[in-house]
């Protein structure tokens, strides 16, 4: 069942469109990531689910009832800021049993409520605490506990890692999968973070422009990009434009990348190769080294046959060196073709 259904939403701020048109179903108990660009309209999107911010047009449903009138807090979401927005005058246990209390809950079943949770995020011991004794990490956990303990039908992430080094920020990400799990809660979170969507996501929404512009899993969406933005996104690409004629695809220019069987259909098209899907072959060959940059255990090479430049990586164990010239290796099936429109 859909706990989450966004139904062509739209969101205008300050005159500009914002939100296009968005489209979105999340499953009961499903983790889902929000990635794209700074500025695409994610927290927006976070917001308006939320209900701090008023669509100019579509529907938000929350376990199937449209709540495009209800009050933030009667939507049942949580949203939980990087910037925590924690109470800075009161203690710990005070800010994660601050929803409860409000909601009238019996003093004892809040602090029952309060040491559980403590327990689930590993800070127990830590009730009476200010929050600014603790370290970045253990405020992180404060946030989600409290965000938690308002039992919410949807909890809603945004950036809330993005401040934490990396140590941290893995912890915090297996701590929320967990939690995830265990309390089988739907989850959305948003990040500019492509390993953080990849590890911690059953389906990511690719967006751009205020649009969603893939909306899958993991696997596919890093495997098999709908659009060629999509496909940028995930680190830089080699586009190649060129044609199919009779089942063949080959570059517009005049360049040795040669050409691969297809079965599209004519038309103008981009061949997108990930850096990986090319080797580099050490032989003398078409193909001159323009710049190598060490990535630790891998190397990122730039080449070019004079016509056509490539990125390609490759193991840093090899003996190689700019200027020299080299032969190359396409692995054209995992290479994607996208159909040009015209006009
Ligand atoms: N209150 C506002 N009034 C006018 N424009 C706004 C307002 N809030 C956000 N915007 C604009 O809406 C667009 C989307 O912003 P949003 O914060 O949703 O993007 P984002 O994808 O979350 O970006 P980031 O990854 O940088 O946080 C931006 O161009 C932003 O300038």
């Amino acid at each position: 069942m859909d706990n989450l259904s966004l139904s062509n939403l739209h969101v205008s701020l300050g005159g500009n469109k914002i939100l296009k048109g968005i489209n979105f179903k999340v499953k009961k108990g499903e983790i889902v990531s929000l990635l794209g660009p700074s500025g695409c309209g994610k927290s927006t999107l976070l917001k308006t689910i939320a209900g701090l911010i008023e669509p100019s047009e579509g529907e938000v449903y929350i376990g199937g009832q449209q709540v495009n009138r209800l009050a933030p807090e009667e939507r049942g979401t949580v949203i939980v800021f990087q910037d925590l927005r924690l109470f800075p005058h009161m203690d710990v246990g005070q800010n994660i049993g601050f929803g409860l209390k409000m909601k009238g809950v019996h003093k004892e079943i809040i602090r029952k409520n309060v040491i559980n949770i403590m327990e689930k995020v590993g800070l127990d011991g830590y009730e009476k605490f200010k929050v600014f004794e603790l370290s970045g990490g253990q405020q992180q956990r404060v946030a989600l506990a409290r965000a938690l303990a308002a039992e919410p039908q949807v909890l809603l992430l945004d950036e809330p890692f993005s401040s934490l080094d990396e140590n941290l920020r893995q912890k915090m990400r297996e701590l929320v999968i967990k939690l995830h799990r265990e309390l089988n809660l739907t989850t959305i979170l948003v990040t500019h973070d492509q390993e953080e969507a990849l590890v911690m996501s059953d389906r990511i929404a690719i967006m751009f422009k205020g649009q969603i512009l893939q909306y899958d899993t993991p696997k596919s969406v890093y495997e098999n990009p709908a659009t060629p933005e999509v496909a940028n996104y995930f680190g830089e690409m080699n586009s190649i434009e060129g044609f199919v004629e009779n089942g063949f695809f080959q570059s517009f220019c005049d360049s040795s990348i040669g050409g691969c069987k297809t079965s599209l259909e004519d038309g103008s098209y981009s061949l997108m190769l990930k850096p990986s899907h090319i080797k580099l072959v050490k032989e003398p060959g078409a193909w001159i080294i323009k710049a190598i940059s060490y990535l630790g255990d891998k190397y990122n090479i730039r080449i070019t046959d004079n016509v056509l430049d490539l990125v390609v990586v490759t193991a840093s164990n090899i003996d190689i060196h700019v200027g020299e010239s080299v032969n190359i290796n396409v692995d054209y099936p995992k290479g994607i073709l996208y159909k040009k429109e015209l006009g």
